[in-house]
């Protein structure tokens, strides 16, 4: 069983622990450097982006991150955490910064504010209907070569799921629904490396 950690500094943490242990993975909070070390993959949750940032500086996890993941380690993004795992990113604030590591310019609060939340039913990696919840949630601008689309939507069909090897990131929030749907795409993405 793969052991995933959770960026816990801040967001739906216990959230995504749930969805993850759901699709048939051990399942671990990740706040310390020491703790990454320990893990196969990461999940970077929903929550706010600008937070994570500082908060991943002060407590030096940032780079760490970096370079796992430029070393090779599968991860997940979700919203907030799809923010986190672009290269670019539009509409951040001032000095925003990411881990990156998928070429793709994000922009932040693209579908409007928290009153213009919503739900929808998108196809994921072609593998029919999944219940979408987008909340205060980004959109893909524009992915580099190597990035795999994986799911549109309306209004514009937007481009809110993408894929470039081991890197995984959605702008909708796959552990607020009972589907366990993506983070199984996410568990067997992290088993086949
Ligand atoms: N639900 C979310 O994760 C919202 C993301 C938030 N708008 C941000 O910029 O980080």
């Amino acid at each position: 069983m793969p052991t995933i950690g959770v960026f816990a500094l801040q967001g739906d943490v216990r959230e995504h622990v749930r969805s993850l242990e759901e699709a048939g993975a051990k399942a671990v909070p990740v706040r310390r450097p020491a703790e990454l070390d320990a893990v196969d993959g990461m999940v970077i949750p929903g929550g706010e982006s600008t937070t994570m940032w500082k908060l991943a500086e002060t407590f030096d996890l940032l780079e760490p991150l970096r370079m796992r993941i430029k070393n090779g380690m599968p991860a997940y993004g979700s919203c907030a955490g799809m923010i986190m795992l672009a290269d670019r990113i539009e509409g951040g604030i001032e000095g925003q910064r990411t881990v990156g590591g998928i070429d793709m310019t994000v922009r932040r609060n693209a579908f409007g504010r928290q009153v213009d939340s919503f739900e929808a039913d998108i196809d994921f990696a072609g593998r029919g209907a999944l219940r979408a919840v987008f909340i205060r949630a980004p959109w893909v601008e524009s992915v580099g070569p190597e990035v795999e689309v994986l799911a549109l939507a309306e209004p514009g069909d937007r481009i809110v799921a993408v894929r470039q090897g081991p890197l995984l990131a959605t702008s909708f929030h796959p552990e607020l629904t009972p589907d366990a749907g993506v983070h199984s795409y996410f568990v067997e993405m992290v088993r086949e490396l």
